[in-house]
């Protein structure tokens, strides 16, 4: 197993069309159909995306649109129809023990970990089948160990630690081994709220420090905007998004602004819906709060709607969008809340 030190790339590169010269995972062209006839399903539809070395790239998507059958046809474990997945310029399906040979995965949440094994001894075990000599990284042990609030747990079995517990085992397992290309899919599915705030700061430390490459597949947004340098987004089988969470998080120039006065009825929230894109409107019973999405421009629009019909306003707010406003916007996701 190779432990070379590999140097930083920077997301903006990762996220141009061109595959940038040092990516550490390049898929092209990937389709996988399942069953045939009138039960086929296109799970995914010619996809393409590639990770620089050094970076995190998030895959997002609703239910079912194809995120884990990507990340099982790149691990080998799905046989695409058509493309090609080369990890570290390698080819995965014409010289798999190389092209795998620095990678790990912790898939749908959780991993084999021993539960007769102790904390500890899973990590050297995972160490061990990984090619490493467990006393040689027994320092990364102990500091996994103590990142992921771990450390007085690590003689306990495993079959006794809770479900938060064992998924942060599952994880340091993972990270346990030499491998510098690592697959994490719902790495924070059930932690609690302190847990999944730990393992999002400490996961991205433990990937600076080491220089890992990850793809991480979550629905929870706040990790992805955490965690991610970049993000693609799929739905239905295709990549409808693939940009650093920068870029999307600043988007077209579009805002929510939230407008509030008693002074809103039904027909004039009638004439705003007509006009404007409105994400929410909520009432405590004497104000109306409505929330749209546009730009400086259509606010000022807006303000002149209100003015013209004598609102007074009791507050005007801006948020920034977040990465769910933007994942929602892109996703039929968003339709249902609308
Ligand atoms: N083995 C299979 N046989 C038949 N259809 C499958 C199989 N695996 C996945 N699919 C279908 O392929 C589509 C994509 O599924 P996939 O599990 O890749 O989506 P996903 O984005 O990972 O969803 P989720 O977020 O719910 O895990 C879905 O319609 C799913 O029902």
């Amino acid at each position: 197993m190779k432990t070379q030190e590999r140097p930083q790339t920077s997301a903006d590169a990762a996220a141009t069309d061109d595959p940038p010269d040092d990516a550490a995972l390049v898929v092209e062209g990937l389709s996988k159909r399942f069953a045939s006839g009138d039960a086929a399903v296109t799970a995914v539809d010619d996809v393409s995306f590639s990770v620089g070395r050094g970076s995190v790239v998030g895959l997002l998507g609703p239910n079912g649109a194809g995120k884990t059958t990507t990340i099982k046809a790149i691990l080998g474990m799905v046989l695409p129809d058509a493309g090609s997945v080369r990890i570290d310029g390698i080819d995965v399906y014409e010289q798999p023990s190389a092209a795998y040979a620095n990678v790990d995965a912790m898939l749908e949440g959780a991993r084999n970990d021993y539960w007769r094994l102790t904390v500890r001894e899973n990590l050297r075990y995972f160490a061990t089948i990984g090619g490493v000599d467990p006393d040689s990284v027994a320092d990364r042990h102990e500091r996994l160990l103590d990142q992921l609030d771990l450390a007085e747990k690590a003689d306990e079995a495993v079959r006794d630690l809770s479900r938060g517990m064992k998924q942060k085992v599952s994880l340091a397992s993972v990270l346990a081994t030499d491998a510098d290309v690592v697959f994490l899919d719902e790495p924070t599915l059930g932690l609690d709220v302190e847990s999944s705030l730990t393992l999002r700061r400490e996961l991205r430390r433990i990937v600076d420090e080491r220089a890992l490459t990850v793809v991480l597949c979550s629905h929870d947004m706040d990790v992805i905007e955490a965690v991610c340098d970049r993000v693609v987004i799929m739905n239905d089988g295709r990549v409808i998004a693939d940009d650093t969470v920068e870029r999307l998080l600043s988007g077209d120039g579009t805002q929510r602004f939230a407008v509030a006065s008693s002074d809103i009825d039904e027909a004039l929230l009638a004439r705003i819906r007509d006009g404007f894109e409105v994400t929410e409107v909520t009432t405590d019973g004497e104000r109306t709060r409505v929330e749209v999405a546009t730009d400086s421009e259509g606010f000022y629009d807006l303000a002149d709607q209100l003015r013209a019909a004598d609102v007074a306003l009791d507050s005007v707010n801006t948020a920034r969008p977040d990465l769910e406003d933007v994942f929602l916007g892109l996703t039929d996701e968003g339709e249902g809340r609308r």
